[in-house]
């Protein structure tokens, strides 16, 4: 018989009951709660009259709405500080541990979970976000619920889910210089589309990702859901354990010594069996940027605005007309020569201090070219304490760049950091869908570095000429 995955092998630890069809009742280890997508759960955990059953397998947090201009808790809207409030109350109610927006543990939910050792490998942790697969990082299985299925969370520790097929992609060949590994994940989806992992659980493999480190693999996994994976996996290695060993929440003395030997044990056997496996090759790849409304519309930055009619595929070519259209671009325009109004670094996929650092080493002694309006935004306070302690912030400040608080900011369009209509923003975040940073604004995704680049460029341009 054939060997197991590691999702396989999480998944059979957390069934609780087996309905057979590949459905089960699955344990949930960890739950983080945002002030978006938690109030109707809430509401139906109290309408039900039920208790949280496991408080403490909860934290809660609120990211998406606050402000990151904040002294103390100024809120520019109403609206805003209504949800951010309701979340602490809410908390409050059930005896779920919330961490306030002036915490020292505040931060956007998948830069704290992984920092408190409030993620840890082996379990299932859930998240009413879609970007939950950015824990997948550490070896678990973490993915995003609906709102229902937080309510169920809450008051059952479990959850039905349907068990994924499993695709293993292997990374192999390295990083060039310039190139980081949000390039390798926007390379691959314009590759294999972002329909490609629909259904299936990644787990990510190879050679260049054994060589990343727990920030680069974050940044990997948070993608799978932009190529159509609820799950994005790394088997947890040496790196794993010693980014979490010290954790507030990780496990200490016997049980840690016992919790990193199962850990280490944690991979997918030999012989397994995927239903699906792929090998791209990285050592080749170029800085890439995105240029339509899907993050597979994404070419290296060597390239140019591609022609909707030279485009064989009809749907395909549809999409680009579409694209060309919102973004306000012509084929054939060299994507180095496209200007740009605004630059955001920051984000659950790129607000980690290994991205400051690396954006920080581009802009050290150049300046933001003028017209261009920047943010650096840490993905969280302690990742802005560790910038500053470094001294980051007197890079970006010095280079023109706005140093600001934590959260999820310009990258979704509902708290105040947003594109005005037409504005063109070259971002370290993952989605580019029209409206995404504001009604109008028009999204380029790239690297920390390239954004960097751009900012002081004024115009998207390789980043391998700053290097
Ligand atoms: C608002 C939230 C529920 C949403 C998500 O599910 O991912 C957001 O974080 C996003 O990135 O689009
Ligand atoms: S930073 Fe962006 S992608 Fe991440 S949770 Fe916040 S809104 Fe979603």
């Amino acid at each position: 018989m054939a060997g197991h995955t590691l999702y396989e092998k999480i998944w059979s630890r957390h069934v609780v009951t087996d309905f057979g069809n590949d459905e089960a009742l699955l344990y949930v280890d960890r739950h983080l709660v945002q002030e978006v997508s938690s109030p109707q759960a809430f509401a139906a955990l109290d309408k039900a009259g039920r208790k949280v059953r496991r408080p403490e397998a909860h934290i809660a947090v609120a990211d998406h709405a606050v402000p990151t201009l904040r002294n103390g808790d100024t809120f520019a809207d109403e609206l805003a500080r209504k949800q951010v409030e309701r979340l602490n109350q809410n908390a409050a109610k059930h005896g779920i541990t919330y961490i306030p927006m002036d915490g020292a543990g505040h931060g956007i939910v998948h830069v704290i979970g992984p920092e408190l050792g409030f993620t840890l490998p082996g379990a299932v942790l859930v998240c009413g976000d879609s970007h939950t697969c950015t824990h997948g990082a550490f070896g678990c299985i973490a993915f995003g619920i609906g709102a229902s299925e937080c309510a169920s969370v809450f008051a059952t520790q479990t959850l039905r889910q349907r068990r994924q097929k499993t695709m293993r992609v292997n990374l192999e060949g390295g990083l060039p210089h310039g190139v980081t590994i949000k390039d390798v994940i926007l390379a691959l989806i314009a590759e294999i589309g972002t329909g490609g992992g629909v259904g299936y659980a990644i787990e990510f493999s190879g050679s260049t990702v054994r060589d990343l480190s727990m920030e680069a693999r974050m940044t990997l996994c948070n993608m799978a859901i932009e190529a159509g994976s609820r799950v994005g996996m790394v088997a947890p290695d040496e790196k794993t354990i010693s980014y979490l060993e010290g954790r507030p929440l990780a496990p200490s003395g016997d049980v840690w010594q016992a919790a990193v030997k199962d850990w280490l044990s944690l991979r997918s056997d030999e012989d397994a069996v995927y239903d699906r496996e792929i090998t791209f090759d990285t050592s080749a790849l170029a800085p890439q940027v995105s240029w339509g409304t899907t993050p597979e519309l994404t070419s290296p930055v060597t390239g140019v605005v591609p022609d909707p009619d030279a485009e064989p595929n009809e749907n395909r070519s549809e999409k680009i007309r579409k694209s060309l259209a919102y973004m306000d671009l012509r084929p054939g325009t060299a994507l180095a020569e496209i200007a740009i109004d605004r630059v955001f670094i920051g984000s659950c996929t790129n607000g980690r201090i290994e991205d400051l650092r690396a954006a920080a080493g581009i802009l050290a002694g150049r300046k933001v070219a003028s017209g261009v309006a920047a943010i650096a935004v840490p993905g969280s306070a302690s990742v802005k304490t560790m910038a500053e302690a470094e001294g980051l912030h007197e890079i970006f400040l010095a280079a023109g760049f706005e140093w600001r608080d934590a959260g999820c900011s310009m990258c979704v369009g509902i708290n105040e950091d947003r594109l005005a209509e037409g504005e063109r923003c070259a971002s370290t975040s993952n989605r580019n869908f029209e409206g995404r940073q504001g009604i109008g604004g028009r999204t380029h995704l790239m690297s920390p570095i390239m954004a960097a680049a751009a900012a002081i460029a004024g115009h998207i341009t390789d980043v391998r000429e700053f290097l």
